[in-house]
Formats: C-alpha cells, structure tokens, sequence
C-alpha cells in the first residue's frame, strides 16, 4: 500500500505534478497519459528517485519525503533518510531505457550486485538469479557482456535485476518500448505472475486489460482513476 497525500512536484520551476491524493493498495495499477503530462514523474515517487516539492509520498505508514516546508530539524530529515531508504529497498523501479539500469559489464555480474549488498550468501545468490533467467527465457545470456546485448534483451535483463531482489512493490516505467511480441508476451506473463504489486507506466494499453485500476494523467493531474476500460476509453476519447 502506497499513499500520496497533497504530493506536487515542480521542475525547472515549473509545475509538473498537481496536488496529487490517492490511496494505491490495488495489486495491478496502471498509469497512462499523452507525452509529458507526468507519468514517468509520478512513478519515481514510488521509490524515491523523485521528491516532492510539497506533500508526502508513504509506503505503509512511513513518510518518503518531508513536505519541504518542515524546515531543517535534524531529527526529521534522519527519519526522513531512513524512509527514502525503506522505500528503495521495498520498490523496485525498472527504467524506460535500460541503460540507465545495466552498471556491470557481464550480466551475471549485474544481477548478482544488488544481491550482494543485501548480503545474501553466494549459493541463495546463484539460486534467485537462474531462477528468474529461466523465468524471463533469458538463461542463455548470463555470461554475455550487457554492452553487447539487444535493446530487447537488456530490458529483459534490467527487468530481472528488479526481480532478484524480491522487492515488495515494482514499478516499471514504459518497459516493452524495445520488446518483440514474444518477449512483450513473455513479460505480460511474468507480470501477472508476480505476487508483489505491479505499477506498469505505459503507451501499451492492451497490456491493461485484467489490471485493476488505471490512473489517467493529464497536465499533471489525475483526471480519470478506475477500471481499465473505463479509463482507457476517456483517454482515447482525449485523442478524439
Ligand atoms: N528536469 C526537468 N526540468 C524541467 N522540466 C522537466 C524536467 N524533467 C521533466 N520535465 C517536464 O515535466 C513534464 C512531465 O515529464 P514526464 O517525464 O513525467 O512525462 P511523461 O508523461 O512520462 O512523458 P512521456 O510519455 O513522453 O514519457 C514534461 O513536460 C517534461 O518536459
């Protein structure tokens, strides 16, 4: 369960996100929206790699960022830090473009990192990582170098760095831009599979159908929240 309480978020000073409330308990929730209203935005609030400029982002009862107005106590930006860490640790965020995800040069070595720091020891290590390989049908790659890989190919293994780490919540921010139709497949399967609860950013809007609740994102707002079809066809009919 994430909460949104009065969250805005401002760029270049310019506002991006509007005063957004919203109560996302749903285990497959997804977000749509033309280019630029703020879909990307809103999705990196889930896991902290966006701050608001005023309100509060919350996974369970735990405040993400201080509304910026609290002033400098010492204490609440410790408690805040330890909130931002709580929610990177618990959702997972799998980026647009891969490269922005992929660090290690072998992607064995890739997926193992995050392991590591979660101080796993090296046969559970081994266990997840061919686990979710397997899952994703992309065994055969472990050993690649990632800088050789298709764009296909380093989304699926951007994916499962996500995966191995269990973590409660993911988000995944447009993630079949680079996918054929059987990989675009392969992850719709794997996506409904998945226990956790699954944000999905996304142009795609067939991969909805069986979702539970679609938010629709316009000029920084939420203008429609509900059943997919419901949504999916206010937003068609924006492009009308
Ligand atoms: N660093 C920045 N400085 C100023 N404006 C920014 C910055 N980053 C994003 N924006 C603006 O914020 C708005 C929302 O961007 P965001 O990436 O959230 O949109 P989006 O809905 O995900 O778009 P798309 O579908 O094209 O990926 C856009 O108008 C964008 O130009």
């Amino acid at each position: 369960m994430i909460v949104f309480e009065n969250v805005s978020v401002a760029k270049g000073g310019r506002p991006v996100l509007h005063d957004i409330n919203l109560t996302l308990g749903d285990r497959r929730i997804g977000i749509i929206g033309r280019n630029g209203s703020g879909k990307s935005t809103l999705a990196r609030l889930f896991n902290g790699l966006e701050k608001p400029t005023r309100g509060h982002v919350r996974l369970g009862s735990a405040p993400v960022a201080p509304d910026q107005g609290a002033g400098p106590d010492p204490k609440a930006g410790d408690s805040a830090a330890d909130a931002l860490r709580h929610l990177r640790r618990h959702v997972g965020f799998v980026f647009q473009n891969p490269d922005n995800q992929i660090v290690y040069p072998i992607v064995r070595e890739d997926l193992e990192f995050g392991l590591k720091n979660l101080k796993l020891p090296p046969d559970e290590r081994r266990r997840r990582i061919k686990a979710t390989m397997q899952r994703l049908g992309i065994a055969e790659l472990a050993d690649r170098f990632t800088h050789e890989l298709s764009g296909g190919e380093k989304q699926l293994v951007a994916l499962a760095g996500v995966l191995v780490m269990q973590p409660a919540m993911i988000v995944l921010d447009e993630p079949t831009t680079l996918l054929d139709l059987w990989n675009r497949r392969r992850l719709l399967t794997v996506l409904e599979a998945l226990e956790q609860q699954v944000v999905l950013v996304t142009h795609d809007l067939d991969l909805l159908d069986g979702f539970d609740r679609v938010l629709l994102i316009d000029e920084g707002r939420v203008i429609a929240d509900g059943p997919p079809h419901e949504v999916t066809d206010r937003y068609r009919s924006l492009a009308a």
